[in-house]
């Protein structure tokens, strides 16, 4: 079983590895992170979402941000679309597809940003959030692991990270890509500097 953990650790290397020659992907995250900055400095909020793994990552990015990243400063208006009521309900009654725009419709507004997360870019109700987010003036950011997928049309900025077959992997490089985002907002919004 040794050489297993190897192997998936090494994997997983090679796809940050890949990352990190990504110039067109470093650039995105530059473009997404001063969108969220001008969204939070004008008051708005920022709402997340995605499917298993990545509503997961979209509660992750939202708490550091509302909550507490690397340091003590102001609390920033993100949300995760992880209310189990409203999922249920809106589910229940209007189909899985609908939950998260309903939501974004609920409670978009211009000036706001939707983080959508799908690793195969091509989850329907994240799709449906991101098409509503746009008709109501909402900025769209969308993390995605295969190119050129729906949601590659569809997100003002759109940073999609490859990791191989499956989606876990993408999820490891969402993550990097999620706290890499709130450290460059905090850059911004607070003149951290994090130097050692
Ligand atoms: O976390 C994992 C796999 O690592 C799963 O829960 C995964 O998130 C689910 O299969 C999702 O439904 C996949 O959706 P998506 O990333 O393709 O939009
Ligand atoms: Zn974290």
């Amino acid at each position: 079983m040794l050489e297993h953990v190897k192997a998936s650790l090494t994997e997983a290397k090679t796809a940050l590895e890949n990352l990190l020659e990504n110039e067109a992907a470093m650039g995105k995250i530059v473009q997404a992170a001063d969108l969220l900055s001008e969204c939070f400095e004008s008051r708005g909020h920022v709402y997340s979402c995605g499917n298993g793994g990545s509503m997961c990552d979209a509660m992750h990015f939202a708490e550091e941000l509302s909550g507490r990243f690397r340091k003590d400063r102001p609390a920033l208006g993100a949300i995760a679309m992880g209310d189990g009521a409203h999922i249920t309900c809106t589910g229940n009654d209007f189909g899985f597809e609908e939950v998260f725009s309903r939501f974004i419709e609920a409670h978009g507004r211009s000036g706001d940003v939707l983080l959508g997360i799908s690793t195969s870019g091509k989850s329907e109700n994240v799709i449906r959030a991101v098409r509503r987010a746009k008709e109501l003036g909402v900025k769209t950011i969308c993390l995605t692991g295969k190119p050129n997928s729906a949601l590659s049309e569809l997100a003002d900025v759109e940073i999609c990270t490859p990791g191989g077959r499956f989606a876990d992997r993408v999820q490891e490089l969402h993550i990097k890509v999620i706290h890499t985002l709130i450290e460059l907002v905090e850059r911004k919004l607070f003149n951290e500097t994090y130097e050692v």
